[in-house]
């Protein structure tokens, strides 16, 4: 049981609050948050004597004014919020952290920041790696996948496909829950490839401008990390596999379309946005009410509250996120001005109700990871039994044969795990190796290393097939040669030895076999010559154009 962590962050004022003469009504101290009461605001006019109202949530960041040495930094935010995440992820937990306020009030700059000041978003996913290299040294392995979608107008864009105009379904899964139908999943192997899909998507998002951001998100946007960690426990050397999802989720600021002189088009993202952001409020109190029902639990008293996931698709989405099997940290960014006294109230009201909210978060351990270790127990036990039996022997007979068929399940499950795992390995190796990169709706080809590209020798054939080129000799020929050639080729006049490609210190030579038909580009080859990459075409088609060639790239 986890609650969730919930910290305020409060931004500079900016240039429309300065040209109104704002005052500043926010005041921070410690864990506190104090919102000082505006004249004339409803609660005045209520009645209401109180001259402030305080909250207290597990962080308030003070972050009005650079120059102030508590100014609460990106690090800072990090360093608090971040890095449980990744602490998270490492030990096998869901993670999320989400951000929530009124427009303009500093989520995007939190979760995703600037090139010069990182936000929390890029800040997590480069530490994720640095630790992924250090646990790499002794001997853990890992496998990162990331997505990213925005909901807008109550439609889910996959922000990586390159589709843009295309809107997904969400399912639900039986045991593994929510998820979006034909959402990509891009597989990383480094903070380079991380972002670029990061700044992929964010180009992709929709903003505009309305009168109280000039780059307002108009969407909800949900980057997630999915990551997979393996390896050998140190202290008794058995198989451990835990998954993590991490959601990182930039919403669209809640509003009052009054205050951010919406009309058309923006209105009616407005009223989208907001019935998103009006159920994830209700999903929040029902959540709080039925931890606090929980707490004060009486036979007679306990009543199942629903919890209304299904009336928007952001709660839908979040649903594990939001009471479910996840550690979650909202963060609640609010303007520092008096003009923003009821939204920020609001903002803080919100966070407050969200405080209550308790998760389950649970080890997300393999399968049969879990039965090996729970194998490993039965023998512990059963060692130690026979170790100790005072018992008859037919007695002992009877544990030393179960002790027996646990081991050899034992052993049985832990190769066929580390099969699993090494030829996971093996293509994840493969795949860096020879530097495909999913870019939109093409493959880019980033490696360093040689590789020749081949084209299928049937016209209607889309077979493009990529050989990495290796230190030493390449053979290339048909199916008929014995051992088979590095490189099978089929097509007329292709000879079972058609010809070598010798890779020495990065300099490439085909030699044709004698008889060989090789062409490079345009002239029929009668001795060795010198690929040059980028622009040269090692044709080795015979009599017809349409035989197979292969390109060094
Ligand atoms: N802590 C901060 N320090 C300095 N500048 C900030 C801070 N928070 C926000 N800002 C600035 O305030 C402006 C609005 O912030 P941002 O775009 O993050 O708001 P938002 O809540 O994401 O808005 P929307 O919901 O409209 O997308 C930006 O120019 C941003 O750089």
């Amino acid at each position: 049981m986890a609650s969730v962590k919930v910290a305020v962050r409060v931004r500079p004022f900016n240039q429309r609050e300065k040209d109104m003469n704002a005052k500043l009504i926010v005041q921070m101290d410690g864990k506190k948050t104090r919102l000082l009461t505006v004249k004339n605001s409803k609660e005045q006019n209520d009645g209401s004597r109180e001259k402030y109202k305080d909250f207290t949530f597990d962080h308030s960041y003070w972050s009005f004014d650079h120059g102030d040495s508590h100014y609460a930094s990106q690090e800072q935010v990090f360093s608090d919020l971040g890095v449980d995440v990744i602490d998270s992820a490492f030990e096998g937990y869901n993670a999320c952290v989400f951000a929530y306020g009124q427009t303009g009030s500093g989520k995007t700059f939190t979760m995703m920041g600037s090139p010069e000041c990182q936000g929390l978003i890029p800040r997590i996913c480069r530490q994720l790696f640095s630790r992924m290299a250090a646990g790499k040294e002794s001997g853990s392995s890992y496998r990162t996948e990331v997505s990213y979608l925005e909901i807008y107008n109550e439609r889910v864009k996959d922000l990586l496909s390159g589709d843009s105009g295309h809107s997904l379904r969400v399912r639900e899964h039986p045991k593994l829950g929510p998820y979006v139908q034909d959402l990509s999943r891009h597989l990383v192997s480094d903070y380079d490839d991380i972002q670029e899909c990061m700044q992929r998507g964010n180009q992709q998002r929709t903003t505009a401008s309305t009168q109280m951001n000039d780059v307002s998100s108009r969407s909800h946007a949900i980057f997630t990390l999915t990551f997979v960690r393996a390896g050998y426990t140190r202290h008794n050397n058995l198989p451990s596999e835990t998954l993590s999802k991490v959601h990182l989720v930039d919403l669209a600021g809640s509003e009052r379309a009054d205050a951010t002189g919406a009309t058309g088009q923006r209105l009616v993202e407005g009223a989208h946005i907001n019935k998103s952001l009006v159920t994830l409020g209700s999903v929040i109190s029902a959540l709080a009410d039925s931890s606090q029902q929980a707490d004060n639990r009486t036979p007679k008293g306990k009543k199942n509250v629903f919890i209304p996931y299904r009336d928007s698709v952001l709660t839908w989405l979040l649903k594990d996120s939001l009471g479910g099997n996840s550690k979650t940290i909202m963060i609640a960014a609010i303007s520092p001005a008096d003009c923003n006294y009821g939204e920020t109230l609001s903002t803080l009201r919100y966070a407050n109700r969200a405080k209550n909210i308790i998760n389950k978060p649970t080890i997300n351990e393999d399968p049969n990871v879990k039965l090996i270790r729970e194998l490993r127990d039965e023998i512990d036990k059963l060692r130690a039994q026979i170790a100790h039996n005072t018992n008859p022997v037919e007695a002992e007979a009877g544990v030393l044969a179960t002790l027996q068929r646990k081991e050899a399940q034992e052993k049985v499950l832990t190769e066929k795990w580390t099969e699993k795992w090494r030829e996971t390995q093996q293509i994840l190796q493969e795949q860096k190796a020879l530097g495909l990169r999913k870019s939109g709706l093409g493959v880019v080809l980033d490696s360093d290393m040689p590789h020749l590209v081949g084209i299928d020798d049937n016209l209607l054939s889309t077979g493009v097939t990529l050989y990495h080129l290796k230190e030493g000799e390449t053979v290339i020929g048909s199916a008929e040669l014995e051992p088979t050639p590095d490189i099978v080729l089929s097509g007329a006049g292709v000879l079972p030895l058609h010809c070598r490609v010798v890779l020495r210190e990065g300099v490439a030579t085909l030699l044709p076999a004698p008889g060989a038909h090789c062409w490079l580009n345009t002239v029929l080859l009668d001795a060795p010559a010198k690929l040059s990459q980028g622009e040269c075409t090692t044709r080795l088609h015979t009599t017809h154009p349409s035989s197979p060639h292969l390109t060094y790239v």
